[in-house]
């Protein structure tokens, strides 16, 4: 069989349809999977090196901004759906789908033009614009929290969960860390798929709060492309043992050695953490649509699963102060962690490629 997934741009848009690939491509020998995203998108940079294809598209939101910057967005799809039917007559696809961000929207329509089932999935408590609209088109929508049901359909909308890569549920699998020997506190920041400036920026505040404990600190900070150089200096000047890196290429190992993360709240990062069972100090992005990360984070931390400090309520000393806390009481940092991990959902990817199949055998 073969299975076309598309969209991407951010991470957490893409590792879910990388999971769902990995399942997919585990059924059975002979399947194939064909990813179709854009350039810029982050697709461009992971997938070629784990070995999927990618057909790249021209693709843009014709939402919300000035008339001219609306008609050349609908040039651009216009464009990137008849490179999306190409594509598919070439490929030739079972199924298809969307996991979000501007590519999926022309692929997903040139397969109902074809008839060719298709099926999205959507990752946030509060669904993007492409979701929403794609919904109608879907013949099933799959969906990561019940909070988005009631933007979907009723009768097509399945409870999922968000799909877990098989780095992340291998670690999920292995046997609890054995007590460290040392007294090494480790720190794994990191700002979602890109980086997040602020979070860089904040660390560098920290720093200085921390000077009495700096011995038993171990820091992982990932800055997205754009900080590195700066923040790998502010780490040297403060003289604190960290490794400062652009991108985490396996977060499983990033996750399975931290004590304890700080990291934005994204959706598939939340899954993530959840699964991984680590406790987190979660500084939501303030400008997500609809302030989902906001939702996203609150509602671990209603149920003791995590911390959340709020942009406007973020300084140095503030941040400094919710870790030396916490580095002293690993009984907290336990039940946090174990908290978080009962809220995990680790079948996702099955459930999704269950259903897609079930469908698809239907229509035949
Ligand atoms: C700013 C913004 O609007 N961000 C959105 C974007 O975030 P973003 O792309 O940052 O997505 P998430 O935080 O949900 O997921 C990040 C993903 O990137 C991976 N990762 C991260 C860093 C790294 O160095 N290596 C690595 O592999 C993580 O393991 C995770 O799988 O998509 C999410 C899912 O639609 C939304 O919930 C977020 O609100």
């Amino acid at each position: 069989m073969r299975l076309l997934i598309a969209g991407g741009g951010t991470g957490g848009h893409l590792f879910p349809g990388i999971a769902v690939a990995e399942e997919f491509l585990s059924r059975k020998k002979g399947n194939e999977v064909l990813f179709v995203g854009t350039w810029r998108g982050i697709e461009a940079r992971v997938l070629p090196k784990l070995g999927y294809r990618l057909e790249c598209i021209t693709a843009a939101g014709i939402r919300g901004k000035g008339s001219v910057a609306r008609a050349k967005g609908l040039a651009k799809f216009l464009y990137g759906y008849a490179q999306s039917r190409k594509i598919l007559k070439e490929f030739k696809p079972d199924l298809v789908l969307g996991v979000g961000g501007y590519a999926s929207a022309p692929a997903l329509l040139a397969a109902r033009g074809m008839s060719i089932p298709r099926f999205i999935h959507e990752q946030n408590a509060i669904p993007g614009f492409t979701n929403k609209m794609l919904a109608t088109v879907a013949e099933r929508v799959f969906i990561s929290l019940e909070e988005s049901r009631k933007f979907f359909p009723e009768e097509r909308t399945l409870l999922t969960g968000n799909p877990l890569r098989r780095q992340i549920l291998e670690q999920v699998a292995l046997a609890p860390q054995e007590e460290r020997a040392d007294d090494a506190f480790h720190l794994l920041v990191f700002g979602g798929s890109a980086g997040a400036h602020r979070i860089n920026l904040i660390m560098g505040e920290v720093l200085p709060y921390l000077e009495d404990v700096k011995e038993r600190l171990r820091i992982t900070h990932q800055t997205g492309e754009n900080d590195l150089e700066d923040v790998t200096s502010v780490y040297e000047e403060q003289g604190i043992a960290a490794d400062v890196v652009a991108f985490i290429d396996s977060m499983a190992d990033a996750y399975r050695w931290a004590d304890l993360v700080v990291c934005r709240a994204g959706a598939t990062t939340i899954a993530e953490i959840t699964a991984c069972g680590k406790p987190c100090i979660f500084i939501p992005y303030p400008h997500a649509v609809d302030d989902h990360q906001r939702r996203n984070a609150e509602a671990l931390l209603k149920r003791g699963a995590g911390f959340v400090i709020i942009e406007q309520e973020l300084s140095g000393e503030v941040l400094a102060k919710t870790i030396r806390d916490l580095m002293v009481d690993p009984a907290r940092l336990k039940s946090v962690g174990e908290a978080a991990q009962g809220l995990a959902r680790l079948d996702a990817a099955q459930v999704i490629v269950d259903e897609m199949m079930t469908s698809q055998r239907k229509e035949k």
